[in-house]
């Protein structure tokens, strides 16, 4: 059976994981964690710096560790980084560890949202748009099988996305708001 204590964001750069991952914490009195967030405290250093230093798999062995801490941690809200479903054993920590929802947003908008940003070092291309859309291609599928909640968000304001989420998160038979 689902574990529904705890609740896990997951979809690609921009997509509004640590911006709602937050607001559902303080709605739900959980604790919020960000698994970027958590590496980065750990370290000491930028996501950029340990992609430099140690490549993206040595960001990507840093990032497994952290999902496994994570979410054995109960009554947690859960931004995972936008990379975090490629590999099956953090896939099975989320699914079996909590509620994983996926936030879907079309690379046209994720552009936009992080066109500005110098701390994704997998946009730091000539053609981000390319990237992104790339990076759509092959992760939507995955994020939608790893998801308990598949969340469609377009251009409405982050309060109209609260919202569908709780709806939706309602509706799981099992989850329990306190
Ligand atoms: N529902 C929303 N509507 C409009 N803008 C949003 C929404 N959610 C997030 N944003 C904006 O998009 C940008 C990226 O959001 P956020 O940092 O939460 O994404 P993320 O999924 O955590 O990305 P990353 O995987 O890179 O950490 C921010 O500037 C945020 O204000
Ligand atoms: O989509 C990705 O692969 C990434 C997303 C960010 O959250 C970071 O985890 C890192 O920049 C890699
Ligand atoms: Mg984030």
């Amino acid at each position: 059976m689902m574990n529904t204590q705890n609740i896990f964001l997951v979809g690609l750069m921009g997509a509004g994981k640590t911006t709602l991952g937050k607001q559902l914490a303080e709605h739900f009195q959980r604790h919020f964690y960000d698994s970027d967030q958590a590496i980065c405290d750990k370290t000491g250093v930028s996501i950029p710096t340990i992609f430099e230093l140690e490549g993206e798999d040595g960001f990507r062995d840093r990032e497994s560790g952290m999902i496994d801490e994570l979410t054995r941690l109960p009554n947690i809200v859960l931004a995972t980084g936008g990379g975090a479903v490629l590999r099956e054993q953090n896939r099975l920590c989320l699914q079996q560890r909590g509620v994983v929802v996926y936030l879907h947003v079309s690379p046209e908008i994720l552009v936009e949202r992080t066109r500005h940003d110098r701390n994704r070092p997998l946009l730091q291309v000539e053609d981000p748009l390319q990237k992104m859309r790339d990076l759509y291609q092959v992760r939507d599928p995955i994020y939608r099988a790893a998801a308990h909640i598949v969340l469609e968000v377009g251009t409405e304001n982050h309060y109209m996305t609260f919202n569908q989420l709780l709806n939706a998160l309602n509706k799981l038979p099992s989850f329990q708001a306190a």
